[in-house]
């Protein structure tokens, strides 16, 4: 069909999933995803022990998009790896995605030797760019760091892994994080997380939006595509072919799709619009995108990846 894509030889019938953290916390979530026609799914950000997260209010949607430090609430690995096993089994052959961003490199380590000698066969998304846990800098944002976490997880993971990325806003980012990133065998790099530590006030209330962290929160949905998009395109120029890119941020229509893809994404997750939405989200974005395709005279996605044009 028109919208499959494949990464890491894994093929899947439809280019769009959820981003981590938005509707797929829970079992109820989960099963929602699975009945739905999203490609896949990526479940909540783990830790290695359930986690309550921050103090709400830590969540707030404006028209222009969300702002968010939810602070890492989730069920534990135990509780998503389970899930993703009981679903390989139910349903041999798809290919989903678990989501794991320890707090410590202690804890990223125990996470992915549990989930290596686990008969779980799907991809896994190391998060190396929550913005949301006080007083824990985010991984993607120190080079040497990321190093240090790739050279030991790649010591002795040998499954389909990707890692999550903060956005850059410096082309020297680019070239710098490409470079360490080019030196792995990964699967994917999805881009952007949230933008990190940002600050919505509310005039009429005189007061911040969110309780963490004084007001500070990620952005997520329209505003962030322009960043999202130039970080797609800026690791899609720099990345070596087997490394596939997973396009996140600022998608709410099926011409955002169409957009990420143009810029090199050859999947992309929907996180603050798959939020306000919900399941239906999926089936109308899909339908946008193949008259997008039909209108333009695309059969495939591979006819458009990574073919955005530039004037020299
Ligand atoms: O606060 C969160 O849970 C969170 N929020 C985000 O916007 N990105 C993340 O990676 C995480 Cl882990």
């Amino acid at each position: 069909n028109m919208l499959a894509t494949t990464i890491g030889g894994r093929t899947f019938n439809n280019c769009m999933m959820n981003a981590a953290g938005v509707r797929c916390q829970n079992k109820r979530d989960l099963d929602a995803l699975v009945q739905s026609d999203a490609g896949a799914y990526v479940t909540k950000s783990a830790t290695p022990q359930k986690r309550a997260g921050n103090p709400s209010p830590r969540m707030h949607t404006l028209p222009h998009g969300s702002i968010n430090s939810m602070g890492l609430p989730n069920n534990g690995l135990d509780y998503y790896l389970n899930y993703v096993i009981a679903d390989q089994q139910k349903r041999p052959g798809t290919t989903n995605f678990l989501s794991v961003a320890g707090t410590s490199l202690a804890d990223n380590l125990a996470m992915l030797h549990q989930i290596q000698a686990s008969e779980y066969t799907g991809f896994v998304e190391l998060n190396l760019s929550c913005p949301n846990v006080p007083g824990k800098p985010q991984v993607g944002y120190d080079f040497d760091r990321v190093h240090t976490v790739l050279d030991q997880v790649f010591e002795f993971y040998t499954k389909p892994l990707g890692v999550k990325l903060p956005p850059y806003f410096d082309l020297v980012h680019f070239d710098q994080i490409a470079a360490i990133l080019n030196q792995y065998p990964l699967t994917f790099v999805n881009s952007i997380n949230s933008i990190g530590n940002a600050l919505v006030v509310d005039p009429q209330s005189e007061q911040v939006v969110i309780r963490p962290k004084g007001g500070y929160g990620g952005i997520g949905g329209a505003s962030v595509k322009p960043t999202a998009l130039a970080n797609v395109r800026g690791l899609a120029l720099r990345l070596k072919p087997e490394i596939a890119i997973v396009g996140t941020g600022g998608i709410l229509n099926g011409v955002d799709v169409f957009e990420h893809i143009l810029c090199g994404a050859s999947m992309v997750q929907i996180g603050t619009q798959f939020g306000y939405e919900g399941i239906p989200l999926f089936d109308r974005l899909a339908k946008e995108l193949t008259d997008i395709m039909k209108q333009k005279g695309y059969t495939s996605i591979d006819d458009f990846r990574g073919k955005l044009k530039t004037f020299d």
